[in-house]
């Protein structure tokens, strides 16, 4: 099988297709019919083709995986980083510059510098470059997407905090004092590195916090929300959690009330806030949402709910990890960087249960 195409196609590279958020790139630009997949990297598996890393890829025509270095640059227009945090910065630094770029790591994130060094404990490699990217939530940010070179996708927990509370906060709803944020994540959030804490007996039939209020997410988040109320000063609390499972995230925050504002306003707000949008729904009242609601597809499900605390309220947000908290919103960036429909490549009905 080979992807068609009546289009001229983009011709991508995928840097860090070995990993999962590779998998999950290459999974959905199989299918994606204005793409062209030119160019795969991985690190130790450079030299292999991509069916040995990726047997469920086996029937599909893809390059092999090659070093970073020994890619052919005018065989690329658009580059796909899923590299880990701290290698990116001096990568991309060092791409041509008619390749655009949307990044998977952490690395063009945090747009203060100062704060970026504080939280990744090392100076920040290609300063320059970070004033020129674009933090691409996608539903947010769509203009400046648009035209961007460099798109730095969100971190998982920070797109399924963001999304629920932005329009609150930027309607005047809530308090922007007084967030916490309970986030749960299935373990590929970690990525498909031998590590410790990602054995079986580390994480199966049990779960835990981690990063209590020192996670790096914490500024991402709070960089969001103080664009949203036009103040820097924002401070929440924030932990996650490991869960026993593959892929999915869910984010529980406490939000306390305006004066005079009730829960039906924040459900105003948001269902105007993502009225019309694919991949963003406000469930109905009283709907729970679940991980295996969105398991395999791009979507965002939420909801709001009274707190029985007079003055606050509950809101509910999952994704996938891998999808719209990784490789589903870098398609959705892709496809609005490029003029195509949003939901190209990313039309995938859930997995349920
Ligand atoms: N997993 C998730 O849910 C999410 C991940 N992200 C971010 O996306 C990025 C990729 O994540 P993920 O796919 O999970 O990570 P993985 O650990 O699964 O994959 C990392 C990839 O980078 C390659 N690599 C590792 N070190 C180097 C290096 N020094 N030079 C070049 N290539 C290298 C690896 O190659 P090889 O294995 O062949 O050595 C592999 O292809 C990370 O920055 C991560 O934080 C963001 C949101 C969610
Ligand atoms: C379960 C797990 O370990 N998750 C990762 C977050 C994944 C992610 O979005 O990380 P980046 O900011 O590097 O892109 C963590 O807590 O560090």
């Amino acid at each position: 099988m080979s992807t068609a195409s009546a289009f001229t196609p983009v011709r991508v590279a995928i840097l860090g297709a070995s990993g999962y958020t590779g998998a999950e790139l290459m999974r959905l630009l199989l299918r994606h019919p204005r793409v062209r997949i030119t160019a795969l990297t991985g690190e130790r598996a450079a030299g292999k083709p991509v069916a040995d890393v990726f047997p469920h890829l086996a029937p599909y025509d893809l390059p092999a995986l090659t070093k970073i270095a020994d890619v052919n640059w005018d065989d690329v227009d658009f580059v796909f980083c899923g590299l880990p945090h701290g290698t990116t910065q001096e990568v991309i630094a060092g791409l041509p510059a008619h390749v655009r770029v949307c990044d998977l790591s952490a690395d063009f994130r945090l747009f203060n510098v100062d704060t970026y060094a504080e939280w990744y404990g090392h100076a920040h490699k290609a300063v320059d470059l970070q004033e020129t990217a674009v933090y691409g939530l996608s539903e947010v940010a769509r203009e400046q997407v648009a035209t961007a070179r460099l798109v730095a996708n969100p971190g998982c927990y920070p797109t399924a905090s963001l999304l629920p509370l932005l329009p609150l906060l930027k309607d005047g709803l809530i308090s922007a004092d007084d967030i916490i944020i309970d986030a749960k994540s299935g373990v590929s959030g970690a990525g498909r590195d031998a590590k410790q804490g990602s054995l079986y007996c580390e994480v199966a039939e049990g779960m835990h916090a981690y990063g209590i209020a020192s996670h790096r997410h914490a500024p991402e988040i709070e960089q969001g929300l103080g664009w949203a109320a036009g103040r820097g000063d924002i401070r929440i609390a924030f932990t996650p959690h490991l869960i026993p499972m593959n892929r999915g995230m869910m984010a529980t925050t406490y939000v306390r009330l305006k004066d005079g504002v009730d829960v039906a306003s924040l459900r105003t707000s948001l269902e105007k806030a993502y009225a019309g949008e694919a991949f963003v729904k406000v469930l109905a009242p009283g709907v729970g949402p679940q991980t295996r609601h969105v398991a395999g597809s791009n979507l965002s499900l939420i909801n709001v709910f009274a707190d029985r605390i007079p003055g606050r309220a509950i809101l509910v947000s999952v994704i996938d990890n891998l999808m719209k908290g990784a490789s589903g919103q870098a398609v959705q960036n892709f496809n609005i960087m490029n003029g195509f429909d949003e939901t190209l490549g990313l039309d995938v009905v859930p997995v349920f249960p």
